[in-house]
């Protein structure tokens, strides 16, 4: 956990207790348990097919457990919450191609009702955070993969959420853009104060995000470490990736999944 940013977070905790869930009578996760404080950075890491993404989609509320629970701020999660913003890795997908920026960042605010002026300044705001200000009017074929995860990130925020859940978010953008963006939500968590709980397939990636690092393996699926990093609050590309515990870190998780 990031020491400095967590005392003052506005997100809930989040506590999963027990959470199976099964596809007709294929059994994915088994009685899996785990939390996330307020201001915390979780990374999710396993083999593929683990059933890291059927979590994510349990945590988000998409998507009801076959039985256990997700707890937000002690409830008990029925359905998506406005606190939770979700990112998925296709953002080509997940934009609307025929509404500028801004109206793609402010269209979920309009379905809860909020009204239009106060729409844009939040949109405006939340594209500001992303380094995005003055994008707002270009359409998002105008812009590139990663000005266009950007906005999907800026729209995940733009309700308040204070847990933010990201799907393979930097998968399949370059390694130069996707640095940007790590060090983005490094940046937008210590800005904001917001959790963030992101699925990954790049065991370096989570271990550089991370305060702490969940392994999934098995069939079904159960957390088979749970690695706290302790690299410091402020990470950098070339330093923290140097540091002879990143190796650690690394070679602990992947000596899980490749087994
Ligand atoms: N809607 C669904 N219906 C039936 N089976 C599903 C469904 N979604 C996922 N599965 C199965 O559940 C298992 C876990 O899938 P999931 O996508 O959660 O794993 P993952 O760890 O995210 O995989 P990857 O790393 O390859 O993306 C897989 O065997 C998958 O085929």
């Amino acid at each position: 956990m990031d020491g400095s940013n967590v005392t003052t977070s506005l997100a809930q905790p989040m506590q999963v207790n027990g959470l199976s869930k099964s596809y007709g009578p294929v059994k994915v996760i088994e009685k899996l348990d785990m939390h996330v404080d307020p201001g915390d950075f979780v990374c999710i890491v396993g083999p593929s097919g683990a059933g890291k993404t059927t979590l994510l989609r349990c945590l988000s509320g998409l998507m009801p457990a076959t039985s256990g629970e997700v707890r937000v701020g002690g409830k008990v999660l029925t359905e998506p919450l406005a606190e939770i913003g979700v990112v998925f890795q296709d953002y080509r997908g997940s934009l609307m191609p025929w509404m500028r920026t801004l109206d793609n960042v402010a269209f979920p605010l309009q379905g809860r009702g909020v009204p239009k002026a106060e729409r844009e300044e939040r949109a405006r705001k939340c594209l500001a955070d992303v380094g995005l200000e003055n994008a707002a009017h270009q359409y998002p074929w105008e812009l590139s993969g990663g000005m266009q995860q950007r906005v999907a990130i800026a729209r995940a925020l733009a309700y308040d959420a204070h847990i933010l859940l990201m799907d393979e978010p930097f998968g399949s953008l370059d390694a130069q853009t996707k640095m940007g963006l790590e060090d983005l939500v490094l940046d937008l968590r210590r800005r904001l104060k917001i959790s963030v709980i992101v699925v990954t397939h790049d065991i370096d990636e989570a271990v550089y995000l991370a305060d702490r690092v969940v392994v999934l393996s098995g069939k079904p699926s159960t957390i088979v470490d749970t690695v706290d990093v302790d690299l410091g609050p402020e990470r950098d590309q070339i330093r923290t990736k140097s540091d002879p515990k990143f190796f650690e870190y690394r070679n602990r998780v992947m000596d899980h999944i490749m087994r």
